[in-house]
């Protein structure tokens, strides 16, 4: 006995009345409400297990899947509405006459809703230590299935997914008399593929995780979390989107207790100045513009972090971004406020800290609630023109074990704690890049110059110290010539930093003993393009 939409009342062109809806939904947030509101327009209410327990224990009146079907529920929930009673009832064309006497033959019963949000998969695959059959288990199979039906048949259908739509698609029922317009039921569509598509995207990428090859699809989805006031420039648009199934965000563990919006570059120099300093367990700070630093330093105190990193280059840190890796107090705040700063983050702010630097209007301040260093198994990802380049993150620690002194000199302790500073920011510092570090603190950073002796020269004249004696030179790949060092030693450079593996390796090598400077031979590279 197929219900075909009711001729009593009539309906606007494309409208469709909703006299049957099947509910079954794992957030059951605001279901009784919708259940309730669709009762009162005399919707017939059939559902699953657990809502049904749901409706019911809040005094509704609910028909239960298996009379629906006429097949109980089995395998613990793996099989409750995969039954052809239902699919046959969510994908009939009702306009064709062929599936009208075939439903009419089969007894099948329209349904003209369906409610359904699935299993949570993602948020149980994102439990630390959920084992591999809980996730398993949480791989919904009968609602993405009733979801695809009832969007597939829009037509004739709608399909709800989302609790936040409640209140809409009960409001539309009442104001039309208890129809749903076409434009309503695509909208409603699109929303339902978007969530299985994502659905879909999580459960791929778990399995694609397991295997540590680069799938042969590469899939991902993205969420978008905020539309940001423009891109890169203000003629471009721009806006943030979150990765779907990652346990963390540049911005997810991110407070803003002051300021204007965030933009597309403060995220960007955020990112790598937080980066930076999460290299150090003592105080850091760094100072990003243009997604390169122009200052870094290690200080006993957050404020002497600050203060020397500063001093690096006080002309470029003007509207930097600066990342602090311990509490800002009020005798550091006092000294940021001096400054012009686009954006400050760090672990927390006193409140008479907070006090001074929310005396300029336009400082961004961001407390990062991050707490843990965060372990990044996920790769690398870059646009190019119509692909994306995937590779493994540059992550893992380069220790002076694995490094060779190459020099007839070695480098003293001194030497070997500024040469693993500067080796350290080098890996934060746009190719070529060359840091120049004193006493635990850049003093001059060349980076992004397409020769490295021009990053070498930049280093030198940016550097602010009379003369660089005692310095040491980290170079993110291997010098091609003698040329860089030699600048650099007759700047006052004494020990170097390098990969090392150019074929004038040995007149690398030989500049530098002859002015008497140790060099280190890091076997790594770390271009940063
Ligand atoms: N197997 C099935 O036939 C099936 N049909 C619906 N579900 C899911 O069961 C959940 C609701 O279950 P309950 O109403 O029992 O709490 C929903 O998330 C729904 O997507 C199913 N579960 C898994 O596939």
């Amino acid at each position: 006995m197929a219900s075909e939409t009711s001729p009593a009342a009539p309906t606007a062109p494309g409208a469709v009345r909703i006299q049957r809806a099947l509910l079954s939904v794992s957030d059951k947030r605001g279901i009784v409400d919708f259940a309730r509101g669709l009762a009162e327009l005399g919707v017939e209410i059939v559902s699953t297990g657990g809502t049904a327990a749901a409706l019911q224990e809040a005094g509704l009146d609910v028909r239960a899947i298996d009379d629906f079907t006429g097949f109980p529920e089995i395998m613990d929930g793996r099989v409750k509405t995969l039954h052809p009673r239902l699919y046959a009832g969510l994908l009939a064309v009702r306009s064709n006459a062929e599936h009208l006497a075939q439903a009419d033959e089969q007894q099948i019963e329209f349904v003209d809703l369906v409610c359904v949000n699935l299993y949570p998969f993602e948020r149980t695959a994102a439990r630390r230590g959920v084992s591999e059959a809980e996730v398993i288990e949480n791989i919904d199979i009968g609602g993405p299935t009733m979801l695809r039906a009832a969007a597939k048949n829009h037509a004739f259908a709608a399909v709800v997914v989302k609790p936040e739509s409640y209140d809409a698609v009960l409001e539309e029922l009442r104001d039309a008399g208890g129809t749903l317009s076409m434009p309503t039921r695509e909208s409603l569509a699109a929303e339902a593929f978007a969530y299985t598509a994502r659905y879909d995207t999580a459960i791929a990428r778990w399995f694609a995780e397991k295997n540590e090859d680069f799938p042969p699809l590469f899939i991902r989805a993205f969420e978008k979390v905020v539309d940001l006031p423009y891109g890169e420039n203000p003629h471009q648009r721009g806006a943030f989107y979150a990765q779907v199934g990652t346990r963390m965000n540049v911005l997810s563990q991110v407070k803003q207790h002051h300021g204007k919006q965030i933009s597309y570059n403060n995220i960007l120099d955020l990112d790598s100045a937080r980066a930076l300093v999460r290299e150090y367990e003592v105080p850091a700070c760094a100072i990003v513009k243009h997604n390169n630093p122009c200052g870094a330093a290690l200080g006993a105190s957050a404020q002497e972090a600050y203060e020397r990193a500063f001093a690096c280059d006080p002309m470029s840190a003007y509207g930097g971004v600066i990342a602090l890796n311990r509490r800002v107090d009020r005798a550091t705040a006092q000294r940021l406020h001096e400054q012009f700063i686009e954006v400050l983050i760090a672990p927390g702010y006193d409140d008479d800290a907070l006090e001074v630097l929310t005396q300029k209007q336009n400082i961004r301040i961001l407390e990062d609630q991050e707490r843990r260093l965060p372990v990044l198994g996920e790769p690398e990802i870059r646009q190019v023109t119509g692909g994306l380049l995937v590779q493994d993150r540059d992550s893992g620690r380069d220790e002076r074990d694995g490094m060779e002194v190459v020099t007839a000199r070695r480098p003293s302790e001194d030497e070997w704690s500024d040469l693993l500073f500067a080796w350290r920011v080098s890996r934060h510092v746009k190719s070529n890049a060359i840091v120049l570090a004193r006493g635990l603190a850049t003093v001059g950073i060349g980076a992004g110059q397409m020769s490295r002796v021009d990053s070498v020269r930049l280093s030198v004249e940016k550097a602010q110290v009379p003369d660089l004696k005692g310095a040491a030179l980290a170079s993110d790949a291997f010098f091609p010539f003698a040329d860089g060092p030699e600048l650099a030693i007759r700047a006052g450079v004494t020990a170097v930093i390098q990969p090392g593996g150019s074929v004038r390796d040995a007149e690398v090598v030989a500049a530098a003993d002859e002015a008497g400077v140790a060099m280190v031979f890091t076997k790594r590279r770390h271009f940063r393009h």
